[in-house]
């Protein structure tokens, strides 16, 4: 397998928790390789004709903590080391936020947005036959991720309940509510990341009201967290897409967002401009550089790099996405006393509303929204004043070896009593 970039990132950083927390070389040995990886081709018949055969990965990367959990990603570059990388980040992310859970990512490499409804049914069901004898509700339980959404796990269940012969609504999350989910899923890696900023904002600056955003992604994180800024008082002045950047100086009217929830790809930006006076700037990157209080990366990994982390102004960046900050821009944006709130902390409430419907599941149980929602933000706030206050007993560290280390004790500590180490 070649090492990409994100992947060589990710065990940077997870070496660097290891000697930070004093645990022993072998341990980094072991996390540093997944347990398992499941390559599977799937065939798609085109609307067109002819056939399409898609490369997909199963990464299962550890479970000393519980059954192996992480998202499904449809991406047209994704690449096996990725899928590694983005397996380690769960492992550590669910570690962190204490649930019963080990790490895994899923991917296929494909543009969905290619394909016809029907084509992505098919690649849907075809990547969860390839997978279901490595998956399971009490084994491996995927979920939605970059490219995918909650009608897609809903293929997935359905054709995972076929092959057994039964339903099983615990083997993927994110599922719709009309299908054993709960409506909080659909926001809530979004909402987790309002709440991480939120907190974070009142350490820094006694309260977010009127702290200004910029967003990069307006998929599902993207969306969802500039709806949850604004509803607590945020100022969203600029959000971006792969198409360019929408900058309304006194604000965007977010609430367009929830009207026309329906709308993927440059039509969530266009809204902005179209509906609500912004300009719109056709250089997606102008986003770094915007004079604002807070940037939330929420699109894809390693884009603040050596060569823009001195253009981001704002004080407080809270990662959305999973691994857009490389270690060099990390040190950059740390000397420039710039808090980075990592990833597996601050978008953790996606995989935490995902462990509540699985336990909704498991027991055949529904509750509410409200209810569901006030769980998640509860264990969100836990989890943010634990690593911060952590972050200020340790000197010279950033929040992210703060959060890293954390996630490593308790791993290690499994580890250890389970006499794997
Ligand atoms: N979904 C979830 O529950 C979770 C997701 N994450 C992470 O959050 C990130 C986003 O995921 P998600 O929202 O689900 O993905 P989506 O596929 O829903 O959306 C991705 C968004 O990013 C945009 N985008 C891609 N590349 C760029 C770029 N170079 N500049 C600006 N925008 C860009 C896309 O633009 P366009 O619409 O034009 O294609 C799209 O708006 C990923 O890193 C993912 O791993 C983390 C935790 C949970
Ligand atoms: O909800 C889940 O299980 C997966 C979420 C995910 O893939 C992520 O946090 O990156």
């Amino acid at each position: 397998m070649e090492r990409t970039g994100f992947l060589e990132y990710v065990l940077n950083y997870v070496k660097k928790g290891v000697e930070l927390g004093g645990f022993p070389e072998d341990f980094y040995k072991i996390l540093s390789r997944p347990r398992r990886v499941l390559i599977v081709n799937i065939p798609v018949r085109l609307d067109g004709g002819g056939f399409e055969v898609f490369e997909g990965y199963r990464v299962q990367h550890c479970d000393v903590l519980g059954p192996y959990k992480g998202g499904v990603r449809f991406h047209p570059e994704v690449t096996l080391a990725d899928d590694v990388a983005l397996a380690i980040l769960m492992t550590l992310k669910n570690s962190l936020a204490g649930l019963p859970y080990g790490g895994a990512k899923g991917a296929v490499r494909v543009d969905p947005k290619k394909l016809s409804q029907r084509e992505l049914e098919e690649l849907s069901r075809g990547y969860a036959r390839a997978i279901a004898p490595l998956i399971g509700d009490v084994v491996d339980i995927p979920a939605p991720d970059v490219g995918t959404n909650a009608q897609i796990m809903a293929w997935m269940v359905d054709e995972y309940s076929k092959i057994k012969g039964y339903n099983v609504p615990g083997v993927f999350t994110s599922k719709p509510p009309e299908l054993w989910g709960n409506p909080v899923r659909e926001y809530a890696t979004g909402f987790g990341v309002a709440v991480a900023t939120r907190e974070m904002a009142k350490k820094l600056w006694g309260g977010i009201e009127g702290k200004t955003v910029a967003i990069q992604g307006m998929g599902n994180v993207g969306r969802w967290t500039a709806y949850w800024l604004e509803k607590m008082g945020a100022k969203v002045i600029a959000v971006s897409d792969i198409n360019g950047v929408a900058y309304r100086k006194e604000g965007l009217n977010v609430e367009l967002i929830q009207k026309n929830k329906g709308l993927t790809g440059p039509a969530l930006v266009e809204l902005f401009t179209t509906k609500d006076n912004a300009e719109f700037v056709k250089n997606p990157d102008a986003i770094f550089k915007l004079d604002v209080d807070i940037f939330v990366p929420a699109a894809i990994e390693n884009v603040i790099r050596g060569d823009n982390a001195g253009l981001v102004k704002a004080r407080l960046v809270v990662e959305g996405a999973n691994g857009p900050t490389t270690p060099e821009a990390e040190r950059i944006l740390y000397e420039r006393g710039v808090v980075v709130v990592p990833d597996i902390l601050a978008n953790a409430g996606g995989v935490i509303m995902s462990y509540l419907e699985w336990v909704e599941n498991l027991q055949w149980y529904i509750w509410d929204e409200e209810e569901t929602r006030k769980r998640l933000e509860n264990i969100m706030v836990n989890n943010v004043e634990r690593v911060y206050k952590r972050w200020q007993r340790e000197k010279g560290w950033t929040m992210r070896d703060a959060a890293i280390v954390t996630a490593l004790e308790r791993i290690y500590n499994a580890m250890k009593i389970r006499g794997w180490i």
